[in-house]
Formats: C-alpha cells, sequence, structure tokens
C-alpha cells in the first residue's frame, strides 16, 4: 500500500501553499485545492504571453485524451482551461500512473501573475472535475484504492512550510484528540456544520456559523455577515468600500476567534486575522475573516486551517472531516 507526504511551502502572506508534484518528466509547483477537483497544470500548450515565469507541463510525455477539454472558474472569478491528457502524476512518493493531467490553454491573469505557481491540484469530490465529455478523477481519487488508509491530511502553518500526507495520519502533528465531524459531499465539496462562535475568548458563545467547506484553495475565512460584523466591533475594525472588504489595525491588538465544531473549540488567534497590511509599510491590515455574502456558506480556508491539524477521510464509507488542535 502506497502512503507519503509533500511539502506545503507558503507563498507571501500565506496567501496560498504550493507543493511540488512530478509530472511525466515535469516537476512543478502545485497549489493543493480542497475546494476544487481539477488537476491542472501551465503547458507547452499555454501561450508564452501568460505562461512567463512559469514551470510548465510537457505534454509530449503524456496521451492525449483526443475531444476531451475542460474550463473551470473559481470562487475568485479566476478561471483557466484547455486538453486534457492521461500521465504518470507523483506526490511524496505517492504514484498515480493514468492520472488525468489538464494542460491549460488558456488561464486567467492572476494566474499568470502568481509566477510560484505553476497550476493546481485538486482535493475536492471527483463530482465537480470539470473534464468534458467524461468527467475525470482527482488524484486523491485515482490513488485512493492504492493508499494504506483512505484519507489525506492538511497541516498548514503560518508563515512556515507545513505538508500534506497521503494514506497515513501523523500524530506528532496535533495535540490532544482528532474531532471527527459529517461531511456532505452533495455539492463536490469537504462541506461540514460548525456551531457557536466567540471572539477575543469570552466564553459566551454567540450564534451559529452553520453551513462550512474546508477549503485550502482559499485564502481567508468567509463566515456569515453577522458573525463577521460582531467580530470587527470588537476587533476596531470597519468595512472599507474602496478595499471591498474589512480592514483593522495591524497593530497586534486583533482578538482571537473561536469555532465550535463536533462539539469541540477551534481558535484562529488574532495576528492571522490582521492578514496583511493594505499597502507595504501600512498600519492597516486587510481582515483575515470577511463576509461570506452571496456565496451561499461558509469557507474555511487557509487562515482557519494553518490553525488546526485536518484529516480529510472517506476510509468510513461516508466522508468524514477530522480536526485536531495544532
Ligand atoms: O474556488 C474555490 C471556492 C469554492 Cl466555493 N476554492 N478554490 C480556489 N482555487 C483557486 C481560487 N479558489
Amino acid at each position: 500500500a502506497q502512503s507519503g507526504e509533500v511539502a506545503a511551502d507558503p507563498q507571501q502572506y500565506d496567501q496560498a501553499y504550493l507543493s511540488p508534484v512530478t509530472i511525466g518528466n515535469s516537476e512543478l509547483m502545485l497549489d493543493f485545492d480542497t475546494g476544487s477537483a481539477d488537476l491542472w497544470a501551465f503547458s507547452n500548450e499555454t501561450p508564452a504571453s501568460q505562461s512567463q515565469g512559469h514551470e510548465r507541463y510537457d505534454s509530449a510525455t503524456g496521451t492525449e485524451l483526443d475531444g476531451y477539454s475542460w474550463s473551470i472558474t473559481y470562487g475568485d472569478q479566476s478561471g483557466a482551461g484547455g486538453n486534457v491528457y492521461t500521465d504518470k502524476v507523483v506526490v511524496g512518493g505517492v504514484t498515480a500512473t493514468r492520472q488525468a493531467v489538464e494542460a491549460a490553454t488558456s488561464v486567467s491573469a492572476s494566474f499568470s501573475q502568481n509566477i510560484d505557481s505553476d497550476g493546481l491540484l485538486g482535493l475536492a469530490f471527483s463530482s465537480i472535475n470539470t473534464v468534458q465529455p467524461r468527467q475525470q478523477t482527482t488524484f486523491f481519487d485515482t490513488v485512493r484504492p492504492t493508499l494504506a488508509k483512505a484519507l489525506f491530511t492538511c497541516d498548514l502553518r503560518q508563515g512556515d512550510a507545513g505538508s500534506y500526507t497521503f494514506g497515513y495520519i501523523d500524530s506528532s502533528k496535533y495535540q490532544g484528540t482528532v474531532t471527527y465531524v459529517p461531511v456532505d459531499d452533495s455539492q463536490g465539496f469537504w462541506q461540514f456544520t460548525a456551531g457557536g462562535y466567540s471572539v477575543g475568548g469570552d466564553n459566551a458563545t454567540s450564534g451559529s456559523v452553520g453551513t462550512a467547506i474546508a477549503d485550502t484553495g482559499t485564502s481567508l475565512l468567509y463566515l456569515p455577515a453577522a458573525v463577521t460584523k460582531a467580530y470587527y466591533e470588537q476587533a476596531g475594525g470597519r468595512y472599507d468600500n474602496q478595499q471591498g472588504g474589512y480592514t483593522l489595525p495591524c497593530n497586534g491588538g486583533a482578538p482571537d476567534f473561536s469555532v465550535a465544531i463536533g462539539g469541540k473549540t477551534f481558535t484562529v488567534p488574532g495576528s492571522y486575522i490582521a492578514y496583511a497590511p493594505l499597502t507595504t509599510g501600512s498600519s492597516t491590515c486587510f481582515g483575515g475573516i470577511q463576509p461570506d455574502t452571496g456565496i451561499g456558506f461558509s469557507i474555511f480556508g487557509d487562515v482557519f486551517l494553518k490553525a488546526v491539524y485536518a484529516i480529510f477521510d472517506v476510509s468510513q464509507g461516508s466522508p468524514r472531516l477530522g480536526f485536531a488542535a495544532q
């Protein structure tokens, strides 16, 4: 049985985390994304004008799926599209011999401009893979039958290298016990229910966060508008229309944010929520918590995930998420 571990290296402000992946003879840095289900890469088919500075997948090592294509738009309105090959993909020593690899023939500006990222490796459910005419499986679904345990884990860290593991849990990476909650995969996401929250350690847990997804491909923590408002009232933040989000002082006084999941409380340090200065040297920061208005659920992105050890587990028949304090 296979198992393995790969580093997750943070970009500036932990905006995304990148992991080394070998596809055919190409070694690329991909953004592992539990909020989508396509494995795509800059390729020899991506226009030079869009791929300056990126490593590219050389599709010559692959077998083209004739007449197949893909096209994806993400929650932040970035997107890409192209052709489809099968090729050997290796992640931390775990090998998929015939993985669907989506070669980009077009990518949106934000992907071209982020030269550290050579593409994405989707880890949501294969039911939302965008390949036509026949949907393809994610890397995890492809290798799942060969894994020692049908699960992967995510240990993202603030401003430091973390890791993903496939096929095993590393108990040295967390403290205390793991709390498991059921996952509703009907929308293709790692969707769960989050409970009461508290700001700044006051025990009074207020309302309930509700339906949420665990999404390594989203940088911030998107919460219901009422929860977000309550947080910034205590944090001394304000909604800045020009910035299109809440901002707050960078000065280190931001309160912690705690949320109950499966009856256990998980805490995001206030320092994670003073996310990044509006511009270099500014004493005002863009907030790491923002309203989830219009999305339809909350998104527990990297700002939350780097505070916990997360286990994405399909070994029990129905899928479940495990969380433990880091
Ligand atoms: O698209 C989403 C949100 C799903 Cl609701 N997450 N994944 C991602 N990848 C690149 C930007 N965002």
